[in-house]
């Protein structure tokens, strides 16, 4: 537990290191938040606002038709201006000859009237012919045997609206409701859609016709419509028939602050643009890290995979939490005349945006889990913020389960959250807690809460997701696992084999030339049938091969002969295409990430952090490898007065020379107690003292480590390799000790001696017997020399 907070301690370190070390980077991610932060408060405040007086509304006729006799005070009719063009066909179900007489009413104000056998008919038609139809009236299905209407105590009927089978603009009645939802947008204009779509027009006239069948005395003649129509005007006088307004509800006194109420939607598009820089940033620091194998390396040299995503998440949602707070410092702060959110509750706004704070990060690692480029990644991720503002736009009048599948979306569904605050806000209201959970209007029924908790789904999928991605879907280095890896036992118990040093597989290697294995030796590496195939080229065939504890093992070859493939697929950069090789009792194929710890690796190209100082590397990479705080201090100076890096301690990695750098690198493989050390040419670049240097180093720390080397050169395989094995075109040619290797091909040191008239030959050879008993001598006419295996 300690060891894991440690850890992530130290990667934070790290990523701060690098962060403040390119200020440019930091620079923009800053300016870009107080820059829109400040405009967008600039035009809020200068924008000013209005007080308004409370709105009553007069009363107007319920009937969209002109029946003066109806509404006889007023026959100046809402929105006569702009007639409102619907079908006049009505259907109305069940079929009786007594519903009939009632529906005829309908015909003398202009409807045709068409009968239905049962409500499902009429459903049934509704549905297949909503365009041309005004409105369907559905009686109880019982009415069909009715004789007589007269009597009915509770007379039943439903008017029906294309809005109810979704074929209207407005998809969701919220008939519940005493006034609008959307308040502070200022008073409603015009007229409502129960005017508008004649729902109060047929409503009256159903109830007219109700009252006509109980009274009985008018008979309506269908075939003389304006004779009906003068009965109908004669009875409503005589009858006294109540006449019938309606009249909206007042509209209270209210502040047109034109804030929120001017762009909300621009709103949310600044916020993205505020943190378009941070998105762009980040993407590209963890994808270069990915680029420039850096992420491989620190995983090779012990980092989890988990453990890597979360100190990247932990890095970047601090960051961000302190770009958001100066965001929202400025917006919710009353240090200016009008704070972006004056009512809503700042608890609220505050968890919001630390909610989507954490699952933007989320949805960035797994995005970047997904590119090789960094270029490629950044472009990415700019395109994938404007296309997260299309998609609000898109969904913004879409039902609940529409807007809740796009917040899977975190840039979507911050933008969705602030038009919720916003709408709040207009309503002078704010978000608070009573209304957390609660549809801002009836026709968004999406409130601010549910947002909150797809964000917070979104940051365990998008996690999920990174980790996930990356492991099934690796870039160019690094091993991968199936995409069925999480099903496998193996994942989960790996097996430690304790197979013995048996090497398989070598049949190919000339008998005679591999060197009996050492006896009483621990192998600390175990290669098996190891192999590698670029599309037509095999890098490495078949390579078997064991190394030994305390030895180091050189493979010597010639360019192209597999070395490095080799070391990358024991270091787990690559994914062999056949064989294995177990490493302190560990399979690369299974077990990588258990054997990560004890792995150190110096790989052919220098692999640094520009940004961080030779100590720092040194101080990271020990930590890393769990070495005891006390102890690193004394590892990072025995390093550094060991290949001479005193003075150069303080310098950043991108200023040191070639041949400092690859110091640098065979330090990190050395330090921190690695078991096992792959070092793949080390000493390409350094000068001849350099190299010396090294020898010494190498020579010295191989007690407790099993060490790998490549090398070109003879004269270093024979100094360092206690074991060495030669390999050309992917194979393994032999190996043994340098002794072993020099009496196979017969070629030890050469000592030639020029011969003058009086040379005693025999004397000679006895002197030389006498130090080297295998000496043989060669004689030629001018020169005797000896072979000294
Ligand atoms: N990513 C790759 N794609 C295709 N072929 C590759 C790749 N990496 C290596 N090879 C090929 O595999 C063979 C072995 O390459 P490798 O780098 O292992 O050799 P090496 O012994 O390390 O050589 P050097 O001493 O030059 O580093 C070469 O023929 C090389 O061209």
């Amino acid at each position: 537990m300690w060891g894991g907070i440690n850890l992530l301690l130290l990667l934070q370190w790290k990523y701060w290191i690098l962060r403040i070390r390119s200020p440019l980077g930091m620079t923009c991610d800053f300016l870009f938040v107080i820059v829109i932060a400040v405009i967008t408060l600039a035009r809020n405040s200068t924008s000013g606002g209005t007080w308004h007086e409370k709105t009553i509304y007069q009363p107007f006729c319920a009937s969209t038709k002109p029946i003066p006799y109806l509404c006889p005070n007023n026959t100046n009719f809402i929105d006569s201006s702009r007639p409102v063009k619907h079908p006049t066909r009505i259907i109305y179900s069940p079929e009786n000859p007594h519903l009939a007489k009632i529906m005829n009413i309908f015909m003398v104000f202009g409807y045709e009237v068409e009968p239905k056998k049962n409500r499902k008919a009429l459903e049934a038609y509704f549905r297949m012919n909503a365009s041309t139809t005004l409105a369907g009236i559905q009686f109880d299905d019982s009415y069909s045997k009715a004789t007589d209407l007269r009597n009915m105590k509770n007379f039943k009927a439903s008017i029906r609206f294309p809005a109810e089978i979704g074929q209207s603009s407005i998809s969701n009645w919220a008939t519940h409701e005493l006034i609008e939802r959307e308040y502070g947008a200022g008073p409603p204009q015009g007229s409502s859609s129960y005017y508008k779509e004649e729902f109060l027009s047929l409503q009256q006239i159903l109830g007219l016709a109700f009252i006509f069948s109980r009274d009985g005395s008018i008979d309506l003649d269908l075939a003389h419509l304006n004779e009906s129509n003068s009965k109908i005007a004669k009875w409503v006088e005589s009858k006294r028939f109540p006449q019938m307004y309606m009249q909206r509800f007042p509209y209270g006194e209210w502040w047109d602050d034109k804030g929120p109420r001017t762009a909300e939607s621009l709103y949310s598009l600044k916020f993205l643009c505020a943190l378009l820089p941070f998105v762009a940033n980040t993407v590209k620091w963890i994808v270069l890290e990915k680029e420039r194998q850096l992420k491989e390396f620190i995983k090779i040299m012990g980092l989890s995979t988990w453990m890597y995503w979360l100190s990247w998440f932990l890095q970047c949602y601090i960051y961000l939490l302190v770009l958001m707070t100066i965001f929202l410092i400025l917006m919710l702060a009353p240090i200016v005349k009008q704070p972006i959110f004056p009512y809503s509750n700042s608890s609220i706004v505050l968890s919001f945006f630390l909610v989507y704070s954490a699952a933007l990060v989320a949805f960035i690692l797994a995005t970047s889990a997904l590119f090789p480029k960094a270029t490629r990644a950044v472009i990415c991720s700019i395109v994938f913020r404007i296309a997260a503002f299309a998609l609000f736009n898109l969904v913004s009048t879409k039902g609940m389960a529409v807007q809740l599948a796009a917040c899977l979306w975190p840039d979507t569904a911050i933008c969705i959250g602030l038009e919720i605050i916003w709408k709040y806000e207009k309503q002078t209201e704010g978000c608070q807690r009573h209304n957390l959970f609660e549809p801002v209007t009836h026709e968004r029924n999406t409130s601010l809460g549910l947002v909150i908790l797809m964000l917070i789904l979104d940051i365990f999928i998008y996690m999920f997701l990174a980790i996930y991605i990356e492991a099934i879907y690796p870039s160019e280095f690094g091993t991968h696992y199936p995409w069925n890896f999480l099903c496998k036992p193996s994942y989960w118990r790996p097996k430690r084999d304790t197979e013995s040093n048996d090497i398989r597989d070598n049949k190919r290697v000339r008998s005679g030339f591999l060197e009996a294995e050492p006896k009483g030796l621990k192998a600390g590496v175990q290669i098996k049938g190891l192999t590698k195939v670029y599309g037509s080229t095999t890098a490495v065939d078949g390579l078997s091969l064991n190394l030994y504890e305390n030895q180091i093992t050189v493979l010597l070859g010639r360019n192209g002969a597999g070395k490095t493939t080799t070391i990358s697929m024991l270091s787990g950069m690559i994914t062999p295409t056949s064989g294995t090789a177990i490493l302190n009792g560990y399979d690369i194929r299974r077990d990588m990430r258990f054997l990560r710890k004890c792995i150190g690796i110096c790989p052919q190209h220098n692999i640094l952090y520009d940004n961080l100082t030779v100590e720092e590397h040194l101080y990271f990479y020990s930590r890393i490898k769990a070495l005891p705080k006390k102890e690193i201090k004394a590892e990072i100076k025995s390093y550094l007065v060991s290949m001479e890096f005193t003075n150069k301690r303080k310098k950043q990695a991108k200023s040191l020379s070639g041949g400092m750098k690859r110091k640098l690198c065979i330090c990190i493989a050395l330090c921190g107690n690695s078991k096992i050390v792959m070092l793949d040419e080390p000493t390409s670049g350094l000068d001849p003292n350099n190299r010396r240097k090294l020898w010494d180093l190498l020579l010295k720390h191989r007690t407790g480590k099993t060490i790998l080397l490549t090398t070109h050169f003879m004269d270093e395989a024979d100094v360092l390799g206690d074991r060495i094995a030669i390999m050309a075109g992917g194979e393994l040619k032999c190996c043994g000790s340098s002794f072993f290797l020099k009496k196979l091909y017969g070629s030890g040191y050469i000592l030639v001696i020029d011969k003058g008239p009086r040379c005693d030959v025999p004397k000679i050879t006895a002197l030389l017997k006498s130090s080297v008993p295998e000496v043989q001598g060669r004689l030629n006419n001018a020169s005797r020399s000896f072979g000294l295996n």
